[in-house]
């Protein structure tokens, strides 16, 4: 265990140390069972939808457990006893987090702790989400799981706070960082762009941030494929830790909009595409700065769990093109 006594809910810390401990379990799919948080947000009903089947699944939405109350997180989770918890919720709102740092730190780190703690206290194995936002951006590379964290805005440091926390509390953890998540649900940059088309001819969109556009059910199969590995082989307690996990080819925000926009037009909810304008993030001034460089290097999750990344072209036409009410013209 560490030796170092830090709370990184207090105290943004880049500390790595580690000890993982090995499992093995006989236990058929079924009978894994699973506890699940922010079962209502966008990557958690992905999540919800494909482990429905896959195994013995509890979910929970904010309203159902908040992971901020440290009782209730505890209670929950001593009565049911998970073999895996897996944490999908989160403050995700980048520029609010600025004037709300207190809230975002208390659920993406303290709520990221409680999970731990329950965690290790029975012995099961915490997934939790984590982002490339916790990258300053500066690097000329795509970011490997060895880079050093350095955010730039609260967002990143309340996500970086959580792993730290995770890192430190819970030795079985998968912490799976991902990028740029869009879905057919919650609010996403996809949804975004497809209400503004429909009443902005113009739109100015920065072209200088690069990551990789990530569909939230490829994550959820992504996790779907973790969970099988850790229950159901000689897992290696060597592979608990941090994977990088987004889409491909990476892009700037401004080429996601032109794919955005291909699709909406080719699904007709619009009839004419609207011009769309690179710029600079100086350009564009938002509260938060986001991270010039989002490209996560994705090969440690490739070798060690075999899983092929998120293709987000295919995604963006089913997402754009499924008929989705949310999606249609008003
Ligand atoms: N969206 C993205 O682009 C990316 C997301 N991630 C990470 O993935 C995870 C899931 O994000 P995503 O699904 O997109 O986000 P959403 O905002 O769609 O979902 C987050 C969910 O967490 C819930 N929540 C908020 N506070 C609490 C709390 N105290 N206790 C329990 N639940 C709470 C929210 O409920 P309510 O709405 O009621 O507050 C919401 O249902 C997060 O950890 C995020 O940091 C990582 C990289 C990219
Ligand atoms: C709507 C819009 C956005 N933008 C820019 C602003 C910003 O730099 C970029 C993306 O904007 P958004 O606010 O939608 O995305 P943002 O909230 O920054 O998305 C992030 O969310 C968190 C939760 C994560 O973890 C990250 O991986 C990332 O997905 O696009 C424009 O340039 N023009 C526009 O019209």
């Amino acid at each position: 265990m560490t030796n170092k006594v830090v709370n990184p809910c207090s105290e943004p810390n880049t500390s790595s140390s580690r000890f993982y401990t090995s499992i093995k379990s006989n236990k058929t799919s079924k009978t894994v069972k699973v506890l699940l948080t922010g079962a209502a947000g966008a990557v958690g009903i992905s999540i919800a939808q494909h482990l429905a089947e896959q195994v013995n699944l509890f979910s929970y939405t904010h309203e159902q457990l908040d992971i901020t109350h440290a009782d209730s997180v505890f209670t929950v989770i001593d009565k049911l006893k998970p073999d895996i918890i897996i944490n999908a919720a989160g403050y995700t709102a980048v520029d609010n987090a600025q004037v709300d740092e207190a809230q975002a730190r208390l659920v993406n780190c303290n709520g990221a702790k409680n999970l731990a703690l329950a965690a290790e206290r029975i012995d099961a194995i915490l997934i939790h989400l984590s982002t490339d936002y916790v990258f300053s951006g500066e690097s000329d590379s795509a970011y490997t799981e060895q880079d050093l964290p350095h955010p730039i805005n609260v967002y990143g440091h309340s996500k970086l706070a959580g792993e730290l926390a995770i890192q430190q509390h819970c030795a079985k953890h998968i912490i799976i960082r991902t990028a740029w998540v869009f879905a057919e649900h919650g609010h996403n940059f996809v949804k975004t762009i497809v209400e503004l088309i429909k009443t902005h001819p113009v739109l100015t969109i920065v072209d200088d941030q690069i990551g990789g556009p990530t569909y939230a059910g490829d994550i959820a199969k992504v996790i779907g494929t973790v969970v099988d590995r850790i229950t159901h082989t000689d897992f290696s307690a060597d592979n608990y830790g941090v994977y990088h996990y987004c889409g491909m080819p990476y892009v700037s925000w401004k080429g996601f909009a032109d794919s955005i926009i291909l699709a909406a037009k080719q699904a007709e909810l619009i009839a004419v595409s609207p011009k769309v304008n690179g710029t600079v993030s100086e350009n564009y001034p938002r509260p938060a700065k986001r991270p010039k460089n989002s490209r996560l290097d994705c090969g440690k999750i490739q070798q060690i769990f075999n899983v092929s990344l998120s293709d987000w072209q295919t995604a963006l036409t089913f997402v754009v093109g499924s008929n989705n009410k949310d999606l249609e013209p008003k």
